[in-house]
């Protein structure tokens, strides 16, 4: 196993990048980092900048500014060796449709130097093994997504990209897949993934770069960006008797289905409210305490993102 695997090393590195072309800034003074073990997400809406930067990580383009560095080196410097620790998963995917599975992956692993055994263990990972021998112009979308991502995994990559990897997948192959990326990011592969569902992403990435028109609008962990917006978190309290509801959820509540009342507070506050909650004792029948949605984040990034440019 190559040493750029060693726990905690650097695997990508983009400082203070920007890409132009012509007039379009498709990224505008980017800086992110994955290191070894780390899933990485980058969501943004289309035109985002995702695939940019997944293109530059790869070395196809350079950048009209800053510095790239995937393990270490400059990835556009054409160094074959360097490439074969890169595993890449584009937006779509397209395979003749007339060769079987076992014949397209086949033809990738001899194209990266790996032994034919090799095809048939990746098969197998990506759950492919049985349809292997069938034409893959039969196979569904789901199923061509995963002979792409066993592609991407040929020679254990050190660096995996999967751009978009999850479009026009159902949700149990969505879970699948990312299941499979979480393993190899346990295994010390560095994955970065371009989505534009945060809400795919809870339990996955361990670390999100929120993208909008080229520019990183936020970036941490989902708990940290979740501590960075401060959203009001709600807090749903049901009553045994609305008549006898304590004055101060009567007055600070709004009253919904009859017996329940809503209330609303910053995060710093919820254990004082639910201490408060707490002490109507047998007035009191339930609490449901809903912390703001991934979608909600999302929205609330884009939203400050928008209104610093001026554009709302
Ligand atoms: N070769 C190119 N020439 C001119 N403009 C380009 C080129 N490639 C990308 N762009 C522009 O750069 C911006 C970022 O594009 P990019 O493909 O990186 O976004 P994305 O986040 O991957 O979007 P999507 O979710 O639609 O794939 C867009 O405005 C796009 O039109």
């Amino acid at each position: 196993m190559s040493t750029e695997r060693t726990a905690g090393g650097r695997i990508v590195d983009v400082v203070a990048v920007a890409k132009r072309y012509g007039p379009v800034e498709a990224v505008r003074d980017v800086s992110l980092a994955a290191q070894a073990g780390e899933c990485v997400a980058l969501v943004g809406h289309n035109g985002a900048g995702k695939t940019t930067l997944m293109k530059l990580m790869l070395g196809l383009i350079r950048p009209s500014a800053g510095r790239v560095a995937v393990l270490g080196a400059d990835p556009a410097a054409r160094d074959p060796a360097a490439r074969r620790h890169i595993g890449f998963l584009p937006e779509n995917v397209a395979f003749n449709p007339a060769l079987t599975g076992r014949e397209l992956l086949g033809f990738y692993a001899r194209l990266k130097g790996e032994p034919a055994g090799e095809v048939d263990r990746l098969l197998g990972v990506v759950g492919l093994a049985e349809a292997a021998d069938r034409r893959v112009g039969t196979w569904s979308k789901g199923m061509r997504q995963r002979l792409g991502l066993a592609q991407a995994l040929l020679a254990q990559p050190a660096l995996l990209l999967l751009d978009e990897p999850t479009s026009g997948l159902d949700p149990a192959l969505r879970g699948s897949l990312y299941g499979l990326v979480r393993s190899l990011a346990r295994d010390g592969a560095g994955v970065l993934i371009s989505t534009h569902a945060l809400s795919e992403l809870e339990g996955v990435a361990d670390r999100v770069v929120i993208l909008d028109r080229g520019r990183v609008l936020a970036s941490g962990s989902l708990a940290e960006l979740r501590r960075l917006a401060r959203l009001p978190i709600r807090v749903r309290v049901t009553v045994e008797e609305p008549a006898t509801a304590p004055d101060w959820l009567r007055r600070e509540g709004a009253r919904v289905n009859g017996h329940a009342f809503d209330l609303t507070c910053a995060p710093d506050d919820k254990m004082a409210l639910l201490r408060r909650v707490a002490a109507g004792e047998g007035a009191i029948r339930d609490v449901e305490v809903a912390v703001p949605t991934v979608d909600e984040l999302y929205a609330h990034f884009l939203a400050r993102g928008q209104d610093r440019e001026g554009l709302r």
